[in-house]
């Protein structure tokens, strides 16, 4: 039999929601394996229990054709299977190679073999075309790289079973292209790739075959070669999915936010410039304003300046024509300014949470929500299950669920719900569809035309090209903390922007 791992008839059951239902799923040896399901259809939950991080009530896992009992992730490594987790692992205070050979220290007469060590690291980067620098501390290296920290530590521990899960949701465009041929060499030196992701491009360019999951259910298993994007898609959501933005011309009117001469001073030693350089821009009612740029060019820093997450050093912010520079984050908060984060775990919800107490976060204070000390529950519960039904929020107890138990998709949603229901005068949206499958990803999308025709004044930040072009009204590309082009989607190609986003074309040439 060619099968390395074989999961028959696993059933897992969480209060009030059975994750996996009857699931079987089975990886052939050196191939890539896609799993492809709705938010919350079960993936994370089924990867989790091969990894042994839950026990199932029914089934049997086969590794390598024998019965396996996995009960935690030690076991799950002596049985040769490794996991890449959607939120790593990795202790930031630690070098690379501290993390790498955590809980595998080899000691000769008590003391620590890290030279040998050093050298295995250094030998598998090199193999693996990895680049890691083993002295440099996790806190300072990005995040694609901190990824392939954890690929290296699967190598190190010699395991032959790579669970991915959803790896490219952090990447950016060129991480992914380079994450996808590691995996590449990975399956030609003979190791087993299970791979999460939502984005059918990433499927057809690297997996042999495709599970598809849904509600919990096994739906069937395909050979990629064989299977268009569009019946993949299908067999996911159950109904054709268009993800070509219909909207009508915009006619923007009155300016809602503008920003001027804003600049970011860099906090870091050895980074010298700033981070965000004069950057002068506005956006109006009724358009979508995309900021389009290679991650790290200073979009992340702007928009923490903007919503007051952290200070600039010079400029103003002004909303609907007032200084709302020295505001308070909540002052600008009830006053018009709505914010989708980059990062929902940070910046999105308080984890410890239910649902309903994060969807009315920043509003629980109001009197629709509040009557002198007392919160009125009631309502908040009847607000957050409209939310909940909008927005198709997929969850075990509705408005009780606490929201660290609920899946990355549904939390992300959670947060847009929010943000968007408070028909604030500006949104900004950094990445809103980021781990979206793509049913959800056409809802958002229509949700922010309808914002934007309602009135709104949106500024999208996204990596996503195809989301920039489809969306935007105007375009802006952000380069070395600098905005370099204002450009018009209706003229400009994907090609174009790419040269601008590289520094490599500037506006006017
Ligand atoms: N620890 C847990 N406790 C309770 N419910 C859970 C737990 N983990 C997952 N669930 C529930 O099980 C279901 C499946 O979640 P899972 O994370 O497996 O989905 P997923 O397919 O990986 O989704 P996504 O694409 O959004 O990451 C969800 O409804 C989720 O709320």
């Amino acid at each position: 039999m060619d099968y390395i791992i074989e999961m028959l008839h696993i059933t897992k059951e969480f209060p009030g929601i059975i994750a996996n239902d009857d699931i079987t799923l089975q990886l052939k040896k050196g191939e890539i394996h896609a799993l492809l399901g709705e938010n919350g259809a079960g993936k994370s939950t089924l990867m989790s229990v091969l990894f042994g991080l839950y026990q199932p009530e029914k089934g049997v896992i086969k590794v390598r054709d024998k019965e396996a009992k996995i009960t935690g992730p030690m076991d799950a490594n002596t049985l040769g299977i490794g996991m890449v987790h959607q939120h790593f692992k990795l202790v930031e205070n630690f070098t690379v190679l501290q993390n790498i050979v955590l809980g595998m220290e080899t000691t000769k007469r008590g003391f620590l073999k890290m030279d040998d060590a050093r050298k295995k690291v250094m030998e598998l980067s090199e193999k693996y075309k990895l680049f890691v620098n083993p002295d440099a501390l996790i806190s300072d290296i990005t995040v694609g790289m901190q990824q392939r920290v954890e690929i290296l530590k699967m190598l190190y521990r010699d395991n032959e079973i790579m669970i991915f899960d959803e790896p490219t949701a952090v990447l950016t465009p060129q991480e992914i292209d380079e994450l996808m041929q590691i995996m590449r060499d990975l399956v030609k030196e003979g190791k087993s790739i299970l791979f999460i992701t939502h984005k059918l491009n990433e499927i057809k360019a690297v997996a042999d075959r495709c599970s598809v999951l849904r509600r919990g259910k096994y739906i069937g298993t395909v050979d990629v070669a064989d299977t268009s994007a569009a019946e993949m898609s299908e067999m996911m959501v159950g109904r054709k999915v268009n993800l070509t933005v219909e909207k009508k011309q915009s006619s923007p009117g009155d300016v809602v936010l503008e920003i001027k001469d804003l600049s970011v001073e860099a906090k870091r030693e050895g980074q010298k410039k700033k981070l965000v350089h004069d950057v002068s821009f506005h956006v109006s009612r009724g358009e979508i304003v995309c900021i389009a740029g290679i991650d790290g060019n200073g979009q992340t820093e702007l928009i923490h300046a903007i919503t007051g997450i952290s200070d600039m050093s010079s400029g103003t912010v002004s909303i609907n024509g007032e200084d709302m520079s020295k505001k308070s984050i909540r002052y600008k908060n009830t006053h018009g300014l709505s914010h989708i984060p980059e990062d929902r775990h940070k910046h999105g919800l308080v984890l410890e949470y239910n649902l309903a107490y994060n969807v009315i976060l920043q509003e629980y204070f109001q009197p629709n929500f509040q009557s002198g000390t007392f919160l009125k529950n009631d309502k908040i519960y009847e607000y957050a299950e409209k939310l909940i039904k909008d927005y198709d929020i997929r969850s075990s107890e509705g408005p009780f669920t606490i929201t660290r138990s609920m899946s990355g998709g549904n939390q992300q949603k959670a947060i847009v719900a929010r943000e968007i229901s408070k028909s604030p005068d500006i949104l900004l949206a950094v990445q809103p569809t980021r781990g979206l499958d793509v049913g959800a990803i056409e809802y958002i999308h229509n949700q922010l035309i309808k914002q934007r025709d309602a009135g709104a004044a949106i500024l999208l930040v996204s990596l996503e090209l195809d989301e920039v072009m489809n969306l935007s009204d105007r375009i802006l590309v952000m380069f070395e903390g600098e905005i370099v082009a204002d450009l018009d989607p209706k003229s400009v190609t994907v090609q174009e922007l790419g040269l601008y986003m590289a520094g490599a074309k500037k506006e006017g040439e």
